[in-house]
């Protein structure tokens, strides 16, 4: 779990994109034409560089720390929440003691705060120019959009974390809940907009399981639960989302290549499932798999009802 105050780059990184921070502020340095660019997270123990363009004129790499007395750019962004754009700093005395304009020779600098979903300071997203600048509003928008690329994965970072901290693992089938299907899903949803993957969703549900409990008594109940939970994680990916999402309810979010992908992948899972329940000695027992394309302009929430409403279209053909 990252805390707001240490350093990202001191704590277990697995869940930022470093590398696609990287690649942001290598191409932010190009568009602008500039030495440096960089994210600055601050914290109590100053102000450290997180990511530096690679540029070998570039006198900050990432790791770099500067306490958070010194008279620094960054400082006065994160002090002041607000946009910093100077021109020329070598004409202005507030910056005469700025160790970046006195002792490297910087000129120029333009930079955002960039903040964590709950609005506190996460630092700055800026570049600095040897030479004088001269921005216009479309320089300014265009380091608006990089920042909210940066903020977009903060809250991806930050929801992970939430979660961590939530149950969200279903204690019987060691899948994930209800509650970490919706967020996880969620942003999946999200992220599959921008990169434009398709996806489809899956709602799984047991057929007569109410009468298997009662014949065969409810601990036989909870082994075929899991036995579900096991032929679907072997047909799906790993990095598909699988929850247990009520008593005999599962629901899944798959990355596709293909709508036809859909229906074959859930023949696949029920085949498994009786399969599997043969090979373990349990009740013969089937389930009714109901599909949806994800479509942009539906909500999560929406394409679970269309997918719940086709697995009961498939429940009714069966108990014709
Ligand atoms: N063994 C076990 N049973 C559970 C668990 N959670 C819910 N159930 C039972 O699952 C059954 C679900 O029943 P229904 O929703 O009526 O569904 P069904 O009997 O499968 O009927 P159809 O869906 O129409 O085929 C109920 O009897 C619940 O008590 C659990 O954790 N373990």
């Amino acid at each position: 779990m990252l805390s707001a105050n240490k350093f990202i780059l001191e704590q277990t990184k697995e869940n930022v994109p470093l590398n696609k921070w990287q690649k942001t502020i290598n191409l932010m340095s190009k568009l602008y034409q500039v030495p440096t660019s960089f994210i600055v997270q601050y914290t109590d123990q100053g102000y450290q560089v997180v990511i530096a363009s690679q540029q070998k004129e570039n006198p900050y790499p990432a790791g770099s720390t500067i306490p958070t007395s010194t008279n620094i750019f960054c400082k006065k962004v994160v002090e002041s929440h607000q946009l910093l754009y100077v021109q020329n700093a070598t004409e202005l005395e507030e910056w005469q003691t700025n160790p970046e304009v006195s002792d490297d020779g910087f000129n120029s600098y333009l930079g955002m705060p960039i903040n964590w979903p709950d609005g506190k300071p996460f630092g700055t997203i800026c570049i600095m120019d040897l030479q004088k600048t001269d921005y216009d509003n479309n320089h300014i928008e265009l380091l608006a959009e990089f920042r909210s690329v940066i903020e977009d994965d903060l809250e991806i970072i930050d929801n992970y974390d939430k979660m961590q901290q939530i149950a969200m693992v279903d204690p019987l089938t060691n899948i994930h809940n209800r509650r970490a299907f919706m967020l996880l899903a969620e942003q999946r949803f999200k992220l599959a907009k921008r990169v434009e993957l398709l996806l489809g969703v899956l709602f799984i549900d047991a057929d007569d399981f109410k009468q298997l409990n009662d014949k065969y008594g409810h601990d036989i109940g909870d082994k075929v639960l899991v036995s579900i939970a096991t032929s679907i994680k072997a047909n799906i990916r790993e990095s598909d989302i699988l929850a247990r999402i009520g008593g005999d309810e599962f629901a899944c979010v798959l990355q596709i290549n293909h709508a036809e992908d859909l229906p074959l992948i859930a023949e696949k899972i029920s085949d498994h499932y009786q399969q599997a329940n043969q090979q373990l000695a349990l009740p013969a027992n089937t389930i009714s798999i109901g599909s949806v394309v994800a479509e942009k302009n539906k909500s999560l929430d929406e394409l679970i009802c269309i997918a719940d409403q086709a697995m009961y279209q498939v429940k009714a053909e069966k108990k014709r």
